[in-house]
């Protein structure tokens, strides 16, 4: 028995609705961080009327949750908070456990070893370079750009190209991310009260349905042809696509594309959600712009960015470390509880819903030094060791951890370094750090920029 179960167990502290509700009005994401800093790294019980979640944020709780005790704490996928995901992503490996999730997630993950992601450097490099190449016209005529349609339009060059095979094409990947944009907005009511049943109408549905069907009409097709015509291909749809058993059953054409649906968007728009808040930051952390350019001249200058190059971009990565404590994309992972049992000594009775938050515990005062300034220092290789190693934890842990990290994290410098080695970039208006809350967290207004061409001969 580990030292977790070996005090008694009281009832868990309660935050009450009338105290609750004013402040998640007002601020939803500050008032769990405030509940969670009031609490002091204790379990704590979040009173919405009937829905009654226990919110876990010291870090050794929360990898128990996660890792050590995980069987306990399952995703189910049927609970409340899963309802508007599983809307659109149906029984995908996000959603899903047990022999369907084993299954998608043992023949996706082979993809995503750290070992494969550095056979994909180049040609993702080479995608983002031809997506950037676009950026030239509005360049040279200081036309302003929106960043969250350049994002897009870079993230979906360079993610077709090494996971999707190329097979949905940039413009009808832009249609899915923005369908994907709608469902992640239009599914906040049916999260906020996640007790509603399906059947009564709320804000939001239709544009839902609507979503969804745009994201089929493209999907389906390439799922039917591929399994039409079976390649040994290594991309997505054609690893989705190969014959494979599951209780007994072969795998439907209905799962494939859940899964097909998930892959895409867990590729593209956490990639656009974290990326959209380095302007921002640049904007108002200029001693941060000026070492991340200076890195980035020193490191790649004039040169097409290779291979090479991404060991070398040291305080890029910590700018990106820094980015994944602040706005961690995947910001909530709900878990329900199969059995009771003691959690550091408050009582979790079987079936309560868990909220485990990377957002709430990187941003706790408990465990982080001003924990709402932009320091990429925290993760520089000299900064002391962190007392609680497990407070930062944006890509989860455990049986579902993120297995797109190490492709995030190559990918993210890559874009960094392609467009600020040959653009000085300027942000209209104040950048605003507040993040609005959804599927993922991005900044309450696309950043409108303007691009100044670095003039420098372009080295072949
Ligand atoms: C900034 C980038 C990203 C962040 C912050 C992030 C975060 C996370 C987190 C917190 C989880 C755990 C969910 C849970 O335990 O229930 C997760 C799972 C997952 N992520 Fe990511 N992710 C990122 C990028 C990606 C990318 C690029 C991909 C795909 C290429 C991806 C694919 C997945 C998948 C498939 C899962 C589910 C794994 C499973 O349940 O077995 N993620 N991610």
């Amino acid at each position: 028995m580990s030292a977790i179960h070996e005090v008694t167990a009281t009832t868990a502290g309660t935050v009450p609705l009338r105290r609750a509700l004013p402040r998640l009005v007002r601020s939803p994401l500050d008032a769990l961080v405030g509940f969670a800093d009031e609490a002091g790294g204790e379990i704590v019980r979040l009173n919405f009327g009937t829905f009654r979640p226990y919110m876990v944020t010291h870090p050794t709780h929360l990898q128990h949750v996660l890792r050590d005790n995980a069987s306990n704490y399952t995703r189910d996928g049927k609970g409340l908070l899963w309802r508007p995901v599983r809307r659109a992503v149906g029984e995908a490996i996000l959603v899903v456990e047990g022999p369907l999730w084993e299954s998608s997630r043992g023949v996706l993950q082979p993809l995503f070893t750290a070992k494969r992601v550095e056979t994909l450097i180049d040609a993702m490099a080479a995608a983002i370079g031809e997506a950037v190449d676009a950026l030239d016209e509005p360049a040279r005529t200081g036309q302003a750009v929106d960043a969250s349609d350049t994002l897009s339009r870079i993230v979906c060059q360079a993610t077709m190209r090494v996971l999707f095979g190329d097979k949905i094409s940039v413009p009808d990947a832009m249609r899915i991310v923005a369908a994907l944009g709608t469902i992640a907005t239009a599914m906040v009511p049916r999260l906020l009260v996640p007790f509603m049943p399906d059947a009564i109408p709320m804000p939001g549905d239709r544009a839902f349905r609507d979503a969804v069907r745009t994201i089929d009409d493209i999907v389906l097709p390439i799922i039917s042809e591929t399994l039409r015509r079976p390649d040994d291909g290594q991309d997505i749809f054609s690893t989705l696509c190969r014959p494979r058993m599951v209780n007994g059953q072969q795998i439907t054409e209905r799962q494939i594309r859940d899964d097909v649906v998930a892959m895409f968007s867990t590729s593209t728009e956490t990639t656009i959600a974290v990326l959209s808040w380095l302007w921002p930051v640049l904007d108002t952390h200029p001693e941060v712009a000026a070492r991340l350019v200076d890195e980035i001249d020193q490191v790649v200058g004039a040169e097409q960015l290779q291979r090479s190059h991404v060991a070398e971009l040291r305080y890029t990565r910590m700018v990106l470390d820094e980015l994944l404590r602040l706005f961690p994309a995947g910001w909530m992972i709900p878990r329900t509880a199969v059995e009771s049992e003691n959690l550091g000594g408050t009582r979790i009775p079987s079936g309560a819903t868990i909220l485990v938050s990377p957002y709430v515990t990187q941003r706790m005062a408990a465990f982080w030094e001003r924990p709402g300034a932009f320091d990429p220092e925290r993760f520089s290789p000299t900064a002391p060791r962190r007392e609680h190693r497990n407070s930062y934890f944006p890509f989860g842990g455990g049986p579902h951890q993120c297995i797109g990290q190490y492709l995030f994290l190559m990918e993210a410098p890559l874009i960094i370094a392609t467009l600020l080695s040959r653009f000085r970039i300027q942000m209209h208006g104040k950048g605003d750090l507040t993040p609005r809350m959804g599927a993922s967290l991005r900044p309450r207004q696309s950043a409108q920029l303007t691009l100044v061409p670095v003039d420098r001969p372009r080295a072949s």
